[in-house]
């Protein structure tokens, strides 16, 4: 049996500058102590949201001043931080198939949950003027998890649609717009906002790695006044040693570096990831999703289904999830092939045939 994992829920660690993080974390602890010794600004250290304001800035267009950016230990707990300074009655609507970890948030926050189809361009315009949500949550620029990359023409529908109604917002989570292999990325929906309704959530877990758990939100001015007026209620939730090791990894342009390197490191895992699965599977394969991110769409030719798959898979130690992990409340598992994720950061590129083969006998014998 080998022990294989397509999980799209990993980075690539053996490539991570752990000697410059350990610099940055040293410099952190001996020369910050006094940001150490309190709780400080509940929206994070503003030395590393003032980091994050630039790179965003510089990477994707986006807009914002350090004062509108708030930290957080993941995306889920921004979207907590962001109910509560959004009315109750709020409808959000979120991608189906979508996130489901920002679905079971909410639904744990008893809020109103529309779930809005999806079409090869994201999000449908229509089902905005059918569901009537008051927020939009959605992952233009690689769509989770269909990997579908809206286009400009969609993108401005959707800010029409909240021009509509300044009680509108669209939550834009940009979670894996790093990595883009062939297509050039296209601008932010932030960037394209004229009027503040566009809510910027971004994380360092795929660009670094998902255990430092520091994620960010940028809000429009209207927002960053209500939570000014909350802000003794709230209290941040990522460590300061960890927001300063970031902001000095950030500024003495290690991230830079990195991302740079490792977008060609899983271009070359994911063009080696492709090959393997067509050389195997021939034409019982249909892979789909654009060409960014650590995680492709496969769909299989076969009887089987995806639960069988999975269980079957797991039985000779191979990793891999379904789509029907992400569908929120309605299943089409019943009119499409089964379909797994397939992530390949976590994949030596010399182990990627035998993995796919290994898949393939679960599939296939
Ligand atoms: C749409 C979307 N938005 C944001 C995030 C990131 O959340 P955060 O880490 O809390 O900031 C994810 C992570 N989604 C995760 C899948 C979750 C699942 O299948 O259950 C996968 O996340 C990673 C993938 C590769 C490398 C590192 C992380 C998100 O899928």
């Amino acid at each position: 049996k080998m022990d294989v994992s397509f999980s799209h829920m990993q980075v690539d660690t053996e490539e991570f500058p752990l000697k410059k993080w350990l610099k940055c974390e040293q410099q952190a602890l001996y020369n910050f102590t006094s940001l150490h010794k309190q709780y400080g600004d509940p929206k994070g250290i503003y030395e590393l949201r003032a980091s994050i304001a630039q790179l965003i800035a510089f990477n994707r267009g986006v807009r914002a001043h350090p004062e509108q950016i708030i930290l957080g230990a993941g995306t889920q707990e921004l979207m907590r931080t962001l109910t509560r300074l959004l009315p109750e009655e709020t409808a959000y609507g979120l991608e189906e198939p979508g996130y489901q970890r920002v679905y079971q948030l909410l639904k744990q926050e008893k809020r109103n949950v529309i779930t809005l189809p999806l079409d090869d361009k994201g999000i449908q315009a229509e089902g905005l003027r059918h569901y009537k949500p008051d927020v939009l949550f959605t992952t233009p620029s690689h769509q989770f998890p269909t990997g579908v990359i809206m286009p400009a023409s969609r993108r401005m529908q959707l800010l029409n649609w909240a021009s509509e109604n300044p009680g509108r917002y669209i939550i834009e989570d940009d979670y894996d717009s790093e990595y883009k292999y062939d297509t050039d990325s296209i601008p932010s929906l932030q960037s394209l906002d004229r009027h503040e309704q566009v809510i910027y959530m971004g994380t360092f877990s795929k660009s670094l790695m998902p255990g430092l758990r520091l994620s960010y939100m940028v809000l429009p001015v209207q927002l960053i006044r209500s939570y000014q007026k909350m802000q003794p209620t709230f209290i941040q939730s990522c460590s300061t040693i960890q927001q300063i090791s970031l902001k000095l990894f950030i500024d003495e342009g290690h991230y830079l570096r990195h991302t740079k390197r490792m977008k060609q490191v899983y271009k070359d895992k994911r063009e080696a990831c492709v090959a393997a699965f067509e050389n195997v599977f021939g034409d019982n394969v249909t892979i789909s999703g654009a060409k960014s991110g650590l995680h492709f769409v496969a769909a299989f030719r076969t009887e089987k289904t995806e639960a069988a798959i999975i269980a079957e898979a797991a039985t000779q130690n191979i990793e891999v999830y379904s789509l029907s992990r992400f569908e929120l409340e309605s299943s089409t598992s019943h009119k499409r092939d089964p379909t797994l994720i397939i992530g390949f950061a976590g994949l030596h590129s010399e182990e990627m045939h035998p993995a796919v083969q290994a898949l393939y006998k679960v599939i296939y014998d």
